[in-house]
């Protein structure tokens, strides 16, 4: 038997999966890194403290199976999206990465649509947003001008721990339509909008698609994490590109939702002439000449983790998530939004906050923990919403992410979308994608649809449960009146931080 190894990157923590050649997942292993927030609105990574992870996951994935790491023959990359690697001439990283939830940036949006924004959607068909990679460039231009002095190339996370494990400094296509520098129909980097902005086009490392093949891992990377080092690695995709491709989405009218640090709900589409006016995203896919749109939830996952780090930091996620089993749809009264650090879809809003709205003396710990559940549900509605307004709507869709784990919360997003909600066998969407895309591109299948058909195995269908719907259908119309009305109130606060 053969295998090969998927490496999510994601924003909680490095998750490495071992799959055989049937789509069996034989191994996995995870490790977190922290996630720095040295002002509100900044968040970065360390890219040390990423490798750091990949190399003991891997190390740890090695250690609990019997593989030969010679029958290991690919390997593959899920990153999450957008974070700002800046690397000098000799490819030593120049500051901390500045990830897709930092919106220190909103200047930075401003300017790009003062300049050329019809223009600017036309080429990279979304709106410029504080979570994209060319605001947090032009920021450090502005704001470190010694050090934008001293790049010579920027890369996306997954690019960068590519990099460090084969020497080759590529960007792949999936992950640098997220930059909004890409000319995304053509499939190349827009001479244009680095002209526009004065960025030297040099700094945009060479394309590459996400199954071909950028070399085969250094003989110093090979000796530390175990692997061997004849292992082909592969360009890998965007996490949403791998998720969507780990869940199968990879024909129109397919969709996925995601509940990851960030929240996801995306479908495919065909080709790039998918016109939502800005309000959703459209990135290459990582399926060949494909793409996808998507709306983001900043906080989803995160919203979870925040409250259960702040209020229960030693209890374990399954039983934390399960006490809402004691609380009712609408939580007692008790309504959240998930805005936590801002919001993407549909309010690209870098100064919204959350809020709890309708504490009462009656409520428990349980309603807090099933208002959260609920409220980042409900933000998940919100971008349903919006594909319902361009005709879009889904027989169902396939879940994904840490949220996943849950059969509450699966139940909830079927309750809340009124819409049959599938589980897979295993939860790892962006990780079994990034192993798809080793398995394809060793030529193990010819298409990325042939290989899904062996490795995507669906669990459990979710139903709607109509009493449930009827509820959430009354409390998502209380939701949608929570933004408008705290919107400048939250902004006012945020000087008390
Ligand atoms: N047992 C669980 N039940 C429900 N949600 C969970 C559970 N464990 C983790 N989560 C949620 O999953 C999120 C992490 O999901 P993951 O897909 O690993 O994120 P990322 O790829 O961004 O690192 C956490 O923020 C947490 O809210
Ligand atoms: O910014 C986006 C998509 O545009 C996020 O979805 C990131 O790609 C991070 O993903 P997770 O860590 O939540 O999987």
């Amino acid at each position: 038997m053969k295998y090969v190894i998927g490496v999510d990157l994601g924003t909680s923590a490095v998750k490495v999966l071992l799959v055989d050649q049937k789509g069996a997942v034989v191994a996995q292993a995870s490790q977190p890194y922290p996630l720095s927030q040295p002002k509100p609105g900044y968040s970065e990574q360390d890219p040390e403290d990423w490798m750091r992870g990949v190399t003991a996951a891997i190390q740890e994935l090695l250690a609990k199976t019997d593989v030969a790491p010679t029958d290991i023959e690919g390997l593959s990359y899920s990153g999450q999206m957008h974070g700002l690697v800046l690397l000098d001439a000799q490819g030593n990283v120049l500051r901390p990465a500045i990830l897709w939830n930092d919106t220190r940036t909103t200047a930075q949006t401003a300017e790009i649509t003062a300049k050329i924004g019809a223009q600017f959607l036309a080429i990279t068909r979304n709106r410029p947003l504080e979570g994209f990679t060319l605001p947090k460039l032009l920021w450090v231009k502005e704001n470190e001008p010694v050090i934008f002095a001293q790049a010579a190339a920027f890369v996306l996370p997954k690019d960068y721990v590519r990099y460090r494990m084969t020497g080759q400094l590529e960007m792949e296509l999936s992950d640098a339509a997220g930059t909004v520098m890409l000319d995304v129909a053509g499939k190349k980097w827009s001479q244009a909008i680095c002209d526009a902005f004065g960025i030297p086009v040099s700094l945009c490392p060479p394309l590459v698609e996400a199954t071909a093949q950028v070399g085969t891992l250094t003989p110093a990377y090979a000796a530390v994490s175990g692997l061997a080092p004849a292992t082909a690695v592969f360009g890998g995709g965007a996490d949403n590109a791998c998720g969507a491709i780990g869940a199968g989405v990879l024909q129109p009218q397919q969709a996925m939702c995601s509940i990851g640090t960030s929240g996801v709900v995306l479908t495919y589409e065909p080709d790039a002439t998918a016109d939502y006016h800005g309000q959703l995203h459209l990135f290459n896919h990582a399926a060949p000449n494909a793409f996808y749109s998507m709306g983001v939830t900043l906080a989803a996952g995160y919203s979870l983790s925040w409250f259960k780090h702040t209020f229960a930091p030693d209890e374990d996620f399954t039983p934390f998530v399960n006490s809402a089993a004691t609380s009712i749809p609408g939580a007692h009264g008790l309504l959240f939004t998930p805005y936590i650090v801002g919001e993407r879809t549909p309010y690209a809003d870098a100064t919204i906050r959350g809020s709890f709205i309708g504490v009462d003396s009656k409520q428990t710990r349980a309603d807090f923990v099933r208002a959260v559940l609920e409220g980042i549900t409900f933000s998940f509605r919100d971008i349903l919403e919006i594909y319902a307004a361009n005709g879009k709507t889904f027989k169902q869709l396939v879940s994904i992410g840490g949220g996943a784990k849950s059969p509450l919360w699966l139940q909830m997003q079927a309750d809340v979308f009124n819409t049959p909600i599938v589980r897979l066998t295993s939860e790892q969407g962006p990780g079994l994608g990034a192993a798809m895309l080793a398995a394809v591109g060793l030529g193990w299948f010819a298409t990325l649809q042939d290989c899904a058909a062996q490795f995507v195995q669906v669990k459990q269908v979710y139903q709607p449960d109509p009493a449930a719907v009827a509820q959430y259908q009354k409390l998502y119309e209380c939701y949608r009146d929570v933004y408008p009305a705290t919107k400048d109130l939250t902004a006012r606060l945020i000087d008390f931080q």
